[in-house]
């Protein structure tokens, strides 16, 4: 295999596709649940639709909200109803229009896992719970890279922005907690020649992490520590980043991460979190909402939130001059002082 290419432009095709085929099978599952068709009998709210399709009400919000963000259903008050568009093609009832035939001919199998997923109270899908699917990850070395490389290509342009956006210059020390093979680390190592950085990881993602950051030329500034933050504590640094790793878990844990972060931290020290978070209606970052149906298919417990929602579990862990800003494309970052 080639080593890790240190000038690599920003995947904008490939998140492109990714997000699309995730939008396809959200509209397939809608259709095989009948979403449209039941909302021409009259308006509803989430836990009313929940009820008559069947829909766990732990994702019928995020489902619906994700339906709402993709143009396909309006939501005003909480209430649920059809555009023009999605009444006059999507409901199975007005027979000269229906299209929804067509793509369940053709591509009814793509809302297969998640139709199922949506039904059930517990996923049956994936993993036990995010803890499982680490573990099975770094079983397997494959995995473990093909994992690694994904995660790098989600969070570059996130690595870049945060490089850019915050105040570096009064910090030494970061850590990246769930660093992967560290990308984010490297952003900020090569704009800020000043830094040093933690990589902080469950001990299987060490080999991709030295072998990434050696290959940019970092292994004296980026070292990895390995550890589980579900039991150990977090190693201390000015600057706590955790990126994409909140919405992996569920909110017990969340709180505890952040907890573990105020108690890594300095006065003064700064906590990090980012991720594609859901914009605060709710209707419109349809990749947040995208990845949080994604927690609900293959990681119990997990979920996606808004920028008012972390701020809110920082206030709870003892974290002050909380903001929340645009970062790139569709990931923003919340950021809080201890
Ligand atoms: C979704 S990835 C995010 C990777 C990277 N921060 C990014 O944004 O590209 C979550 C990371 O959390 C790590 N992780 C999961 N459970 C962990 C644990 N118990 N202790 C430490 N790290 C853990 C995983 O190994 C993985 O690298």
């Amino acid at each position: 295999m080639k080593e890790p290419d240190v000038n690599v432009v920003a995947p904008t095709l490939f998140n492109e596709l990714h997000w699309n085929y995730w939008k396809t099978k959200v509209f397939v599952s809608a259709m095989q649940l009948g979403v449209f068709t039941q909302l021409t009998e009259g308006p509803a709210d989430s836990t009313t639709l929940a009820d008559r399709l069947g829909l766990s009400e732990r994702t019928a919000p995020d489902f619906l909200d994700c339906l709402v963000a993709m143009g396909l259903l309006r939501r005003d008050a909480g209430v649920y109803t059809n555009t023009e568009e999605s009444a006059q093609y999507f409901d199975r009832g007005t027979s000269h229009t229906y299209l929804g035939d067509v793509m369940l001919t053709e591509a009814g199998h793509l809302g297969n896992d998640l139709t199922a997923a949506l039904r059930a109270e517990r996923s049956r899908e994936g993993a036990s719970s995010a803890r499982e699917f680490y573990d099975n990850t770094y079983a397997d070395a494959d995995r473990t890279a093909s994992f690694q490389r994904a995660m790098t290509a989600m969070s570059y342009e996130s690595g870049a922005a945060l490089a850019d956006r915050l105040p570096w210059g009064r910090y030494r020390t970061f850590v990246d907690v769930g660093c992967a093979e560290g990308a984010v680390g490297v952003h900020l190592l090569r704009a800020h020649p000043h830094l040093n950085g933690i990589g902080f990881d469950l001990p299987g993602a060490r080999a991709g992490f030295e072998k990434y950051t050696a290959a940019h030329g970092l292994a004296d500034r980026a070292v990895f520590q390995g550890g589980d933050f579900l039991r150990q504590p977090l190693p201390a640094a000015d600057v706590v980043i955790f990126g994409h790793v909140l919405h992996n878990w569920d909110l017990d844990v969340k709180l505890h991460l952040l907890g573990q972060a105020h108690a890594a931290l300095p006065p003064g020290g700064l906590v990090v979190v980012y991720e594609a978070l859901i914009d605060d209606d709710r209707e419109r970052n349809v990749v947040g909402l995208l990845l949080s149906l994604m927690m609900h298919l293959s990681l119990p417990g997990g979920f996606d939130y808004t920028p008012a929602d972390c701020a809110e579990w920082l206030r709870e862990t003892g974290f002050t001059d909380i903001r929340a800003e645009h970062l790139a494309g569709a990931e923003a970052m919340v950021v809080g002082c201890k």
